[in-house]
């Protein structure tokens, strides 16, 4: 019989294997009761786990008259598709955001005010004119019927992105109101983008960069302080190697690794300002998240034994969820080829499935010595990082 309540689904390539070139991902795709709820196809990070949504929303708008209401939330997903359940309209595979403004910015056009958008695309595809731009309602749903701009849910600071457009900004509000309003509409903006959770379900997201943005803890934070996330780490040195794999496959003419990890001016110095580095010092974002939720919050998944033993970990994410364990040992297979455990038989499909071709890429051969260098360099920050978890996680 099948058993009814929350549990992990094994679906598609991003599913329950895991991923974390990004440092802090997981990869998890998420079942809500029997409908599974289509993830983004970013590795993921930070796992939010709310137990209601929608009370959240309503405590969030009532505190701030700006946040009238924001009654459409978007998924991403497979074709576009439009229903309606509860006032609510889901929008799947509008792989565009939106946020309601309400009262409305005044944007052009607006043909629509009360139903005004504010658009941002995925790697900022969008010129910075079209970011600031608010879009109809009806313009919203063009972009995402062409499939022309992919928009995710970010808690970054990007202009366009979340929250009422500064350049529109009340004048008679007070400076202190207007964060507030921000702040607020960027948690309702979130909250927004997620779906539903009913009685027994559990809501789930993931962006790697959450885990290294400054304002992510709080809004977060804001929006449910019973969020529990999931952290997914890999050594430091090979987290930077991939990153820097993947920035090659997209861009050929990449200076090597060598130049771009160490400083111009003095070779010695490791170049933290590079985000291939700075994204494995997992302590100092890790402070930044300790300030807003309780170590307790928070799991640690190791992605070396996310490959060598992914049932095992899978254990630990279902336990910390309070899932039974549904996924076990023998839903795994190592595939030779791949060179990776991969899933027997995904959630929906008779047949094996492994990650993407862009997951398990050979690296480039990277000279020992700096490897060593920058080995020496993320010790002292490692042991930090181990204290602060209270987990060896064995990168030496
Ligand atoms: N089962 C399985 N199959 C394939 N790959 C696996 C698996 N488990 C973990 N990994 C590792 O995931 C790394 C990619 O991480 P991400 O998905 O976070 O990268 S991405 O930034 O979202 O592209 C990817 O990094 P690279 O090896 O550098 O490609 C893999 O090492």
């Amino acid at each position: 019989m099948e058993e009814s309540g929350p549990k992990l689904a094994l679906m598609g390539p991003k599913l329950a294997l895991i991923s974390h070139r990004s440092s802090s991902s997981i990869s998890i795709s998420i079942s809500i009761s029997s409908r599974p709820l289509p993830l983004s196809a970013v590795s993921l990070l930070v796992l939010l786990v709310a137990p209601d949504q929608s009370r959240c929303m309503q405590s969030v708008t009532r505190r701030n008259p700006l946040i009238q209401q924001i009654p459409f939330r978007f998924q991403q997903a497979g074709s576009l598709k439009r229903t309606k359940q509860r006032n609510t309209t889901t929008f799947q595979n509008l792989s565009v955001f939106g946020i309601l403004c309400s009262p409305p910015v005044s944007c052009a056009p607006a043909a629509n005010a009360a139903q005004t958008f504010l658009v941002k695309s995925r790697g900022g595809a969008l010129s910075a004119a079209r970011q600031r731009t608010c879009w109809t309602w009806n313009q919203v749903c063009k972009v995402g019927s062409e499939r022309r701009s992919f928009i995710r849910p970010s808690l970054t600071d990007q202009p366009g992105s979340l929250g009422p457009d500064r350049h529109h900004r009340p004048a008679e509000d007070g400076e202190e109101a207007w964060k507030s309003a921000q702040g607020s509409f960027k948690a309702a903006a979130l909250a927004s983008l997620m779906p539903r959770t009913l009685e027994g379900q559990i809501t789930m997201e993931k962006t790697p960069s959450y885990f290294i943005t400054k304002e992510a803890p709080r809004r977060v934070h804001a929006m449910s302080r019973h969020t529990k996330l999931i952290v997914v780490v890999r050594d430091p040195v090979t987290r930077a190697v991939s990153d820097y794999t993947q920035t090659l496959s997209k861009s050929p003419g990449l200076p090597s690794f060598q130049n771009l990890a160490f400083r111009n001016d003095s070779a010695a110095l490791i170049d933290t300002s590079w985000s291939a580095v700075r994204i494995g010092i997992y302590a100092k974002h890790l402070e930044n998240w300790l300030r807003y939720f309780p170590l307790s919050r928070f799991l640690f998944v190791s992605g070396e034994r996310l490959v060598t033993d992914p049932a095992g970990e899978m254990g630990r994410v279902q336990d910390f969820l309070g899932l039974k364990r549904v996924v076990t040992d023998k839903h795994f297979y190592f595939n030779q080829t791949k060179g990776f455990p991969c899933l027997k038989k995904p959630e929906g499909s008779s047949r094996p499935r492994c990650l993407g071709k862009s997951k398990g890429r050979p690296h480039p051969q990277i000279p020992t010595e700096v490897l060593l260098r920058l080995r020496n360099f993320y010790r002292p920050l490692n042991l930090k990082f181990y204290q602060m978890t209270g987990q060896d996680f064995g990168w030496s």
